[in-house]
């Protein structure tokens, strides 16, 4: 029987991915967690989503919690995940950065006090070059708080380009900016009459992403089963 004394023990799914090398990074400089890919405690996919029915598989059969920091995933993966979130506890976060967590906590209330009529919102994200998704999960995640805050669901806008593109009252807006090394920018802004409320959030490095996996599968570990958010790890510190 293991103990909370004891490390936590990270299975990496994919360990040479940016993300599986910033973790291992984060591991070595935190003696409270040890790398064991054969017999973790908890997985941890930072992949992509062709893999994501092979780490559900993988952390069913081994019966161990599931961190999914995976972004581009679509309603057939969230199909999939709430599936084998009935098995064992799941969490999946778009970004495990504490900044971010109260970025959403920040956009959802914003957007429930402006409201729809009289500001616009659009979120702009600017990342690395080798990225393959976008909008980012993480723009989508606060587009979803947003939503949230003003109560029901808007029309989307992304990508414009060309004539006769006037706004969409109440749509959320994306747009996604590629290019060299940037670990993760966000920028969700609140577009009024005569002002503008502009929320941001910048990763320097993947090391916050890093700490925040290993907080959530600190979390993770000895759950019962069920889908889990940063916000309860946030809650639970
Ligand atoms: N939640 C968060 O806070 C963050 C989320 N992310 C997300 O994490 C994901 C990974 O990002 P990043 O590490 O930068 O990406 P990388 O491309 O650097 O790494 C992806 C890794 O996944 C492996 N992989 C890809 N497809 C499969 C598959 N079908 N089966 C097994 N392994 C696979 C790759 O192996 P190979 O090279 O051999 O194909 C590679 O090792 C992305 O979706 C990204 O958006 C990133 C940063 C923070
Ligand atoms: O691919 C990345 O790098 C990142 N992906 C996540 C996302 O899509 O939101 C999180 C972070 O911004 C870095």
């Amino acid at each position: 029987m293991r103990t909370d004394h004891q490390p936590v023990r990270i299975a990496l799914f994919a360990p040479d991915g940016r993300m599986g090398r910033a973790i291992q990074s984060a591991i070595a400089e935190d003696p409270t967690f040890a790398l064991d890919n054969d017999n973790g405690d908890v997985l941890v996919d930072f992949s992509s989503p062709d893999a994501l029915r092979s780490s559900l598989d993988r952390a069913v059969s081994a019966g161990v919690p599931l961190l999914i920091g995976t972004t581009g995933l679509i309603d057939e993966h969230d199909a999939l995940i709430a599936e084998a979130a009935r098995i064992v506890p799941i969490l999946k976060a778009p970004n495990t950065s504490v900044g971010v967590a109260l970025l959403a906590d920040l956009t959802e209330r914003a957007a429930r006090i402006l409201g729809p009529d009289k500001w616009d919102i659009e979120i702009v994200e600017a990342h690395h070059n080798r990225k393959a998704d976008a909008p980012s999960g993480t723009a989508l995640h606060l587009g979803a708080a947003a939503e949230r805050g003003r109560g029901g669901t808007s029309p989307v806008e992304r990508g414009r380009d060309g004539t006769g593109l006037k706004r969409e009252a109440g749509a959320i807006g994306y747009s996604a900016i590629r290019g060299g090394t940037v670990a993760g920018d966000h920028d969700v802004m609140f577009l009024g009459p005569d002002e503008r409320l502009i929320l941001s959030h910048r990763a320097e490095n993947r090391a916050i992403f890093a700490r925040g996996a290993l907080a959530a599968a600190r979390f993770l570990r000895g759950r019962p089963a069920g889908l889990y958010s940063m916000r309860d790890v946030i809650d639970a510190a």
